[in-house]
This record gives C-alpha cells, structure tokens and sequence, in this order.
C-alpha cells in the first residue's frame, strides 16, 4: 500500500450511510471527502446543512470544515487510500435490487484511480457477487487499474437510522470481507474504532458497557451475506412477535408478556420482538424481498422469509379491520394518524407504514389528518399523491376525531396527555399499533397482541 496507514478517504453517497461514515472518519482524524451527484445536496452541505434529521448528525460534522469537504467531483478519488462507496440500492419492481448507482459510481470513480495502491469498499448492501462485480467495472473503467493495488472489500453498515452515530461509534462488529491485504489496510483505518482509542464527539458519550467490537474478517462473498442474513434475521423476529401477538388477541394473552418472557432466554433475546405495525424502512422490505430474489436467481425458494413478509404487511391491514370493527363504515369519518416516518427520530418516510394507512383509508372514504414531529416537510414533497390534512401539532390532530391511530412510537406521542386530549375527540377511540400507552384512560383503547380489555373501555361520545 502507498501508505502503511491510510490517510485521505473519499465517501461516494452522502445518504444515512454516507453521511454517518463521513462525519464519523473525520471526527476520527482522517481527510474526507464526500462526493454526491444531487448537486442540491452538496450546496447544502457545503453550506453547513444536513439534508435528513439524525439526531447528533449535525454536531457531528459541524465545526470539521478543515477536514470534512463535500464535492460533486470525482478528482477527489485521485488523492483517497480508501474510498466508500454508500449508494442505494433500491428494490427494482421484482424486488431485486438495483445495481444502477453502484455501476455508476464504480464507473465514475474508476478513471481517477491512480498508479499506487487504494482500497475501494462497498458499505451499500449489495447482492452477493457484487464486490467481484465492482472489481470487474474498475478494471473496464480505469486505465491504472491493477489487481494487486486495487482491490474491492466488503464492509457492510449495520447502523440504525435514529441511532446511527452511537451505532456507527460503538458498534457490536465490524464485518470486513475481501483479500487479507486489503482487509489489514481497512482495519487499519478502523484502528481506533477497534481499539475505542477516539474522544467521543459531545452528546455521544460512550455507553458504560461498551468496550470494543468484534471484528469479523471473511471473503468478500459471506460479508455481502452476513448483511443480508443480519436485515433478514431481524425482520424475521419481528414478524415471529407479531403472529404470535395476533394468537395472543384471539386467546387473551398477552404479546408484551409473551416476549418479555421468552425473551430472557439468552438464545433468544429481548430486542425486535416488539409487536406492532411491523417493519417498515428502507432496509427491512428491500433487504428481505432481495434476499429471495437472490434465491430466485439460484431456482431457491425462500418460504421463511417470505412469511415474514406477509405477517409483515399483514399489520397493516390488521389496524384498518380493527377500525372498521369499531365504526362499521369509515366513509366521512374523521381519522387521524399520528407518525408518519417509518420510525422515531427520522425524517425517513420509505416504506413507512403509515403511508399505507393513509392511502387506505382515503379510498374507504375517510378524511385523514396526519401528523408528525419531524417528517411532515418532507411528506409535503414525497406524498404529495396522498390525500391528508397536515396538523399544525398532536393536540389539534385530535380535536373532532373519530378515531386515532398511533402509527410511530414518537416519544412526544407517549408524552401527551392522552386523559385530556381524549376528551376533544368525537369518539375517544385509540388504535395504538405501536402499544406505547400504558395508564387507563376515558376511551376505547385498541393494542397489538393483547386485549383492550388492559384498558377501561370507557362510554362512546357518538
Ligand atoms: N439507511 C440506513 O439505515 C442503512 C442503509 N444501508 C445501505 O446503504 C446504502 C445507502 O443507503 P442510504 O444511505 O439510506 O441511501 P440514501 O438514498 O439516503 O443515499 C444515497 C446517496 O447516494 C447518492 N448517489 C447515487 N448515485 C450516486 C453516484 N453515482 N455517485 C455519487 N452519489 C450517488 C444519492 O444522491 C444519495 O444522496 C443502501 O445500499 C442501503 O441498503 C445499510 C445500513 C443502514
Ligand atoms: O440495513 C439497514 O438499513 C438497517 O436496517 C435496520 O435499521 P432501521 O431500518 O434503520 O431501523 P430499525 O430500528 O431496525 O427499525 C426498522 C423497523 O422495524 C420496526 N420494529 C423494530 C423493532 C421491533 O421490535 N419491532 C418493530 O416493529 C420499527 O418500527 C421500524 O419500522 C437494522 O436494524 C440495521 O441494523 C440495518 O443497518
């Protein structure tokens, strides 16, 4: 390698991930450049603004300027020992991913490469035989390509959106998958994520019993799967949680207790077991419809996963048969849902449950009111095909409802002072398909996995 520790990294995509490694190398120490072709992205950027909402993002990279740079230029790749490559890979309509940014920022990248030696690794998910396939482009593209200097690993992101700097800083693993040089060199730059040797940026202390990750070094081929795997495990629990959670329904058990229960046994664990409305996101849906493509390709069926995705869009339908069990006919009724965004603390509305919800009550004939604390800006450009009343907060969403369903587990839902706010309803009727409210109330309150009857199904107001 041209230098025995890397120096200067270059991150193609400044997305979730792109952002998150960008602003994590550079807090690190090293030089980066982050390269995007939305040039409406990058002048933010350059301006010193985060295009998503993550919580610590904008600490994280404010204050870096001498280090941190952003550019719709791929000169930068001449100068870079290591270069990221963090582009989507969305799912095409059959559900296989599209390779269309990945192809392309390979092809761009690779007639800047030059005579000494750079590692160029994949953190999209990609499917498995796409770092041979990107190996392959590099060699087409680039008249200094050599094999023995330009070698592609694969290094997957496991971070969550809504945690992804804590999860990027502390992480449970590193999975680093290629040529056992290329493999060293990465490691190299990862030095003091490994050894936890970094001075936490402000407002991401470390967690008092973290110490450092795994690190899990394979071929290129099982670290492409091992993200899959990880995504698809994963949707998998959740979506175990949830059947159970609607057996739970019918024989007056309780899908809460249930996973606490089962999940003390350290062979199964706590987390993702929470019922509710299911996984949305951009990984979960993608991640899993990829993987049994992948099978397709190879005439290899994949009924596991495929269940889970049913019981997962399932979920969804479950919370409008639930309404409509309630109030008959939901033509001119007054509904509102609460969280737009697939999850708490992100503005990322892909595949987000509620955008379901909304189109399917629209065409039973209600009147929707949406709210949500972060992501309504970005639902007036992204939905713009829905039909939806935005209000101005929760409070005002609730006044006149017939209904309401709580669609994302923001904190500020939890927080509100439901006795009260059930009183300004036409019908205090809550559909809470993410089970965060836990006092008795002066309503009828309608859970996921587990009888109403927790709470006091109080007198309709009709
Ligand atoms: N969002 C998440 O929480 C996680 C995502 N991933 C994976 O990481 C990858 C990226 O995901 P996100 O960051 O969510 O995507 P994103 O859609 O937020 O960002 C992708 C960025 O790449 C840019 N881009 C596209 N083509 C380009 C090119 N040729 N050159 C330069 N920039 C280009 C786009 O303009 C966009 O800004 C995906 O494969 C995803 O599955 C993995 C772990 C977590
Ligand atoms: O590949 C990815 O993009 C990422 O996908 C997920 O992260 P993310 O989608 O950001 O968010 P999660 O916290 O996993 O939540 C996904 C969805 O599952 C739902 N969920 C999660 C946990 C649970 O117990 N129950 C449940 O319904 C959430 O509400 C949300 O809609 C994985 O958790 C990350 O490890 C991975 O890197």
């Amino acid at each position: 390698m041209k230098n025995s520790f890397p120096q200067r990294v270059a991150v193609i995509g400044t997305g979730y991930v792109g952002l998150g490694t960008a602003g994590l190398l550079a807090h690190i120490g090293y030089q980066v450049t982050g390269i995007d072709i939305d040039p409406a992205k990058i002048a933010q950027l350059q301006r010193g603004e985060v295009p998503i909402h993550e919580p610590g993002l904008e600490g994280l990279l404010a204050g870096q300027e001498e280090r941190l740079t952003w550019t719709t230029s791929y000169e930068a790749i001449t100068e870079a020992d290591v270069i990221f490559i963090c582009v989507g890979t969305p799912p095409g309509p059959d559900g296989t991913p599209n390779l269309n940014y990945v192809t392309s920022a390979a092809a761009s990248l690779a007639p800047f490469l030059n005579g000494h030696a750079q590692i160029i690794v994949n953190k999209s998910t990609v499917p498995i035989g796409t770092g041979d396939y990107v190996q392959r482009l590099l060699e087409d593209h680039s008249p200094n390509f050599d094999e023995t200097r330009h070698r592609v690993v694969s290094n997957p992101e496991f971070l969550r959106e809504g945690t992804a700097l804590s999860d990027s800083l502390y992480p449970d693993r590193l999975v680093m998958g290629g040529h056992p040089d290329a493999v060293d060199y990465l490691a190299r730059l990862y030095a003091p994520l490994i050894e936890q040797t970094f001075v936490p940026p402000a407002g991401t202390p470390r967690p008092d019993s973290y110490t450092r990750p795994a690190v899990v070094r394979t071929t290129l081929q099982s670290a492409e799967m091992i993200k899959y795997a990880a995504n698809a495990f994963l949707a998998l629990k959740i979506s175990f949680a949830n059947e159970i959670g609607g057996l739970c329904e019918r024989v007056g058990a309780d899908i809460q207790e249930v996973s606490t229960g089962i999940g003390f046994d350290g062979r199964i664990g706590h987390r993702f077991l929470q019922a509710g409305l299911g996984w949305g996101g951009s990984c979960f849906g993608k991640d899993t419809q990829g993987l049994i493509s992948a099978g397709r390709e190879h005439s290899y069926a994949m009924p596991i996963l495929q269940a889970a995705i049913d019981v997962n869009y399932r979920q969804r339908q479950l919370v409008i048969d639930k309404l409509i069990r309630h109030l008959k006919s939901l033509k001119g009724k007054r509904i509102t849902v609460l969280g737009m965004a697939f999850k708490p603390n992100t503005d990322d509305l892909r595949d987000a449950p509620a955008h379901d919800l909304i189109a399917r009550l629209t065409q039973l004939g209600a009147v929707v009111t949406a709210h949500d604390p972060v992501a309504m800006p970005r639902a007036s450009r992204e939905w713009a095909h829905l039909t939806y009343t935005a209000a101005a907060d929760a409070a005002t969403a609730l006044v006149r409802a017939d209904a309401v369903i709580i669609a994302t587990e923001w904190d500020e839902y939890v927080q509100l002072n439901w006795s009260e706010l059930v009183g300004t309803m036409r019908r205090p009727l809550i559909i809470d398909a993410r089970n965060i409210l836990r006092d008795a109330l002066p309503a009828q309150v309608e859970q996921i996995g587990r009888e109403a009857a927790h709470y006091q199904p109080e007198q309709v107001l009709e």
